[in-house]
């Protein structure tokens, strides 16, 4: 079997135009901008990448796109401030501070400082108890992104076998949520699961974000199953740097039915999921109907 390749990137470029023209409509009909503000604390260079990427995009689909960079050495106290600043900002829908912050600073209590309608990463405990009770909440990016183009390849998930490698906040845990949403049986596996190439071939669905590189080889994926890949890894092989998932593509290709490349797959999808996120984060702050199909 020779997998279906899910391009993350081409299916990004249609979520941002979907975003875009909910935009243009919002402005039209509403006099409404969203804004989106994004805080970079330090000059950890894949953030300034992601961040400069991030405002770039926000402009792109009409959006006012607000960047504060901030010394590596600034105070939780001076941060702490700046995220108030912007809660009470009326032109400001959408708040994100880039991870991972400098060792300094306590992430979860700059995360849970953030207005939980305004949590457009999905990270503040308000929002980790909603979805995790099924009601309303903001999502995060990155699994959303994944669900996305697991609905788009499958339609229904229901009754799947689907296993998450990886237990992080971001990622693994709200990965689980959102598949157990959809009625697939959900397998959260990590680094102490016994047997996890047994656990990984019983699986339709495989999403893997450990953060190891090609940790996951082709033999485990159960023929025809749906590999979403996570990881991005940079290696250096034959004297050149690579950007690796944290599945060895070129084996699980070989067996699976779809599969996700790296670069190319989630990674796009992770941005495009914020502008939706601020697009319906600025909707249910103005009391308007949300944009079908751009949350979970
Ligand atoms: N506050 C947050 N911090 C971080 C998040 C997040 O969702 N919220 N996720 C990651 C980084 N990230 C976005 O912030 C991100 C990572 C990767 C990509 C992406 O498009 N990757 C490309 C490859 C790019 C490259 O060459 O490096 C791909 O996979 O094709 C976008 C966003 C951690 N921090």
């Amino acid at each position: 079997m020779v997998a279906q390749v899910i391009d993350g990137k081409a299916f990004a470029a249609k979520v941002r135009a979907q975003v875009a023209d909910q935009v243009a409509k919002l402005k039209e009909e509403n006099g409404i901008t969203p804004g989106l503000a994004v805080v970079l604390v330090g000059e950890d260079p894949a953030s300034q990448v992601y961040v400069r990427s991030k405002g770039k995009m926000t402009v792109e689909v009409g959006m006012n796109s607000y960047e504060h960079k901030l010394d590596v050495d600034t105070s939780e106290e001076d941060l702490l401030a700046l995220v108030e600043k912007l809660n009470n900002d009326p032109a400001v829908h959408g708040i994100l501070v880039q991870l991972p912050l400098p060792k300094h600073l306590n992430e979860d209590l700059v995360i849970n400082s953030i207005d939980p309608a305004k949590d457009v990463d999905g990270f503040h405990i308000s929002n980790v108890g909603l979805l995790g009770t099924g009601q309303k909440s903001m999502v995060p990016c990155t699994p959303l992104g994944c669900l996305m183009m697991l609905r788009d390849h499958h339609g229904s998930l229901s009754g799947m076998d689907a296993v998450v490698i990886g237990r992080s906040n971001i990622v693994g845990k709200p990965m689980a949520q959102l598949l157990l949403g959809d009625s697939c049986t959900v397998t959260i596996a990590h680094s102490r699961t016994k047997d996890l190439p047994d656990v990984v071939r019983r699986a339709d669905i495989v999403v893997a974000a450990v953060g190891r590189p090609e940790m996951v080889p082709g033999d485990w994926i159960k023929e025809g199953a749906t590999v979403i890949d996570v990881g991005i890894n940079r290696i250096e092989r034959d004297g050149k740097n690579k950007l690796v998932g944290d599945v060895d593509y070129a084996s699980a290709a070989a067996r699976a039915g779809a599969i996700t490349p790296v670069p190319g797959g989630v990674g796009p999808m992770t941005i495009a999921c914020l502008l939706a996120n601020t697009l319906t984060a600025c909707c249910r702050a103005n009391k308007l109907p949300e944009p079908e199909g751009l949350t979970a």
